[in-house]
């Protein structure tokens, strides 16, 4: 579904990603592993279009999507989660749904106008849908709280809901479990498993945590140093000679991270 061609992206001299080459298939989960600062955040937003490449290609479907911006990979289906940007966190949970853009009309001020029974019948069908949003993922009763009151994890159960909005057909999700406590990691676990088998998303996740990592993806792949180290199984993985030397290459603070 999607392949990465031998991508580079240079900052200055400083190559954060260096000759990456990767495929995605359709309908699977996706693990992108490796230490920090392997690139795998800079691999992503090149893919979601938040930066250009150096060179290199990506492929969506056979089609060449390198470079194209985020608001055209969004309308093809491709969708990188983001934090709540501040100025939403005054809106509630049901309001940040709605926001997410999805072809309303009431945008322009001919359709303020002249459309507002439009209008209302869209505002009808995106609350509702957005309530079928926050019921999928069991924080119907946070409908109503404003984002800027809900708690990390549960504001990364409203980021996920967002790529519920549209029709999502690969979304690349940056370490959702990042200081969110086990149950709510295990409801978003259950959450992305259901979107993938009930709705065909693909997922593309980069993760620290390797019990999310082994209960969610396969493959898992691994990048250190800009470009990809290996493929395979969680367990294939762990048991890399190439993969153990670059997360020991790190520090020991890296260590228990993979193998234990
Ligand atoms: N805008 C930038 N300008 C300069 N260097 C950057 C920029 N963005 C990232 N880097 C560098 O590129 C390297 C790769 O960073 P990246 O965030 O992609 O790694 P990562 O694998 O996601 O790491 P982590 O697991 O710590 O999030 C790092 O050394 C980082 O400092």
């Amino acid at each position: 579904m999607i392949v990465v061609d031998d991508l580079h992206k240079h900052f200055g001299g400083f190559h954060a990603v260096d000759g990456a080459s990767l495929s995605v298939d359709r309908g699977s989960i996706t693990g992108l592993i490796g230490p920090n600062g392997a690139g795998k955040t800079t691999l992503f937003n090149v893919i979601a279009g938040v930066l250009q490449p150096t060179s290199g290609k990506v492929y969506m479907d056979g089609e060449d999507i390198s470079g194209l911006p985020p608001h055209t990979l969004f309308h093809k289906g491709l969708l990188r989660t983001f934090q709540i940007a501040h100025e939403f966190h005054s809106m509630s949970c049901r309001e940040n749904l709605m926001m997410v853009p999805g072809g309303q009309s009431g945008e322009t001020l001919w359709n303020t106008w002249f459309g507002r029974k439009r209008i209302a019948d869209e505002e009808r069908a995106l609350k509702a849908k957005a309530d079928e949003v926050l019921e999928f993922l069991t924080i119907e009763h946070l409908t109503d709280q404003k984002a800027g009151q809900i708690s990390g994890g549960q504001k990364k159960l409203l980021e996920l809901g967002r790529t519920m909005m549209v029709d999502a057909k690969i979304v690349f999700l940056d370490e959702v479990g990042a200081g969110v406590n086990r149950t709510l990691l295990n409801t978003i676990g259950d959450a992305i498993i259901r979107l993938n088998q009930e709705r065909g998303y693909t997922f593309v996740v980069i993760e620290h945590d390797m019990d999310f990592i082994g209960r969610l993806c396969d493959p898992v792949i691994c990048m250190a140093e800009g470009h990809v180290l290996a493929q395979g199984t969680l367990d294939e993985i762990k048991a890399n000679e190439q993969v153990i030397e670059a997360y020991l290459g790190t520090g020991l603070k890296n260590k228990d991270k993979v193998g234990a």
